[in-house]
């Protein structure tokens, strides 16, 4: 998958259940309409979203499973459940919470890297990271690639965006990473999407700003 990816747009299809459009065959139809539009790759959450939207497109998809443990802070991909939710969706790449916050159960993050290598060694991995020293740990855990997805929604990077100083943090994470990096969180327009690509992005996923109508009206509601 992350060859397949260099140098596109990978467009995030997730609902929710306490969104407008939360629903397999919505979020299919959202895949559909991005392989139409030229996306190289969809990121999905959830074992039956990933089904679904196998059934509409033939791009690669990175799987994630969103969900709330009491314990922990950790949703996106935490313990080995949602890791085997995912390898039995088939998707192409898995995408973890890499950040060093705890885990649920207190499982630390390598050993989820070695559950994922010894299972389905073929299966690549995403790490979604928050700060630059997460990225450096999950370069050297074995991660396939690093994803800037978490920076601003943890309580180190509160009230930050992945567009303050024109993309500061995405170049600072390519400055010290050798394996791809892809650009993810907060980016609203072509533009910004551009300048990801400029600085040196692998590729870029963008979700609200395609497949979150709601976001999109309150944005224009805003204006006035
Ligand atoms: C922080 C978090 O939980 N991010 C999630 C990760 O899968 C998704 O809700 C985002 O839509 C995705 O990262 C794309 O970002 P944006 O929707 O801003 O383009």
């Amino acid at each position: 998958m992350i060859q397949q990816v260099k140098d596109g747009l990978i467009v995030s299809c997730q609902a929710l259940p306490n969104e407008p459009l939360h629903s397999s065959f919505i979020m299919s139809k959202m895949a559909l309409a991005a392989w139409q539009g030229g996306a190289k790759g969809i990121r999905v959450n959830s074992k039956e979203d990933i089904i679904a939207i196998k059934e509409e497109v033939e791009l690669p998809i990175v799987g994630i499973v969103k969900r709330d443990y009491r314990d922990s802070d950790i949703y996106i991909t935490a313990t080995t459940k949602e890791i085997d939710e995912l390898l039995e969706s088939q998707c192409d790449m898995i995408a973890l919470d890499a950040t060093s916050r705890k885990r649920p159960g207190g499982i630390h993050l390598s050993e989820l890297v070695a559950y994922v290598k010894e299972k389905a060694p073929e299966c690549q991995l995403m790490a979604d990271i928050a700060t630059l020293e997460e990225a450096i740990e999950a370069e050297r855990l074995g991660f396939t690639c690093i994803s800037t997805t978490l920076h601003g929604y943890t309580e180190k990077t509160k009230g930050k965006k992945l567009y303050d100083n024109d993309f500061e943090f995405l170049k600072n994470v390519l400055s010290q990473i050798k394996i791809p990096v892809i650009a993810e969180g907060n980016i609203l327009t072509p533009e910004m999407y551009q300048r990801c690509m400029e600085i040196g992005a692998h590729a870029c996923v963008v979700g609200g700003a395609i497949t979150r109508p709601k976001e999109i009206t309150q944005r224009f509601v805003e204006k006035f």
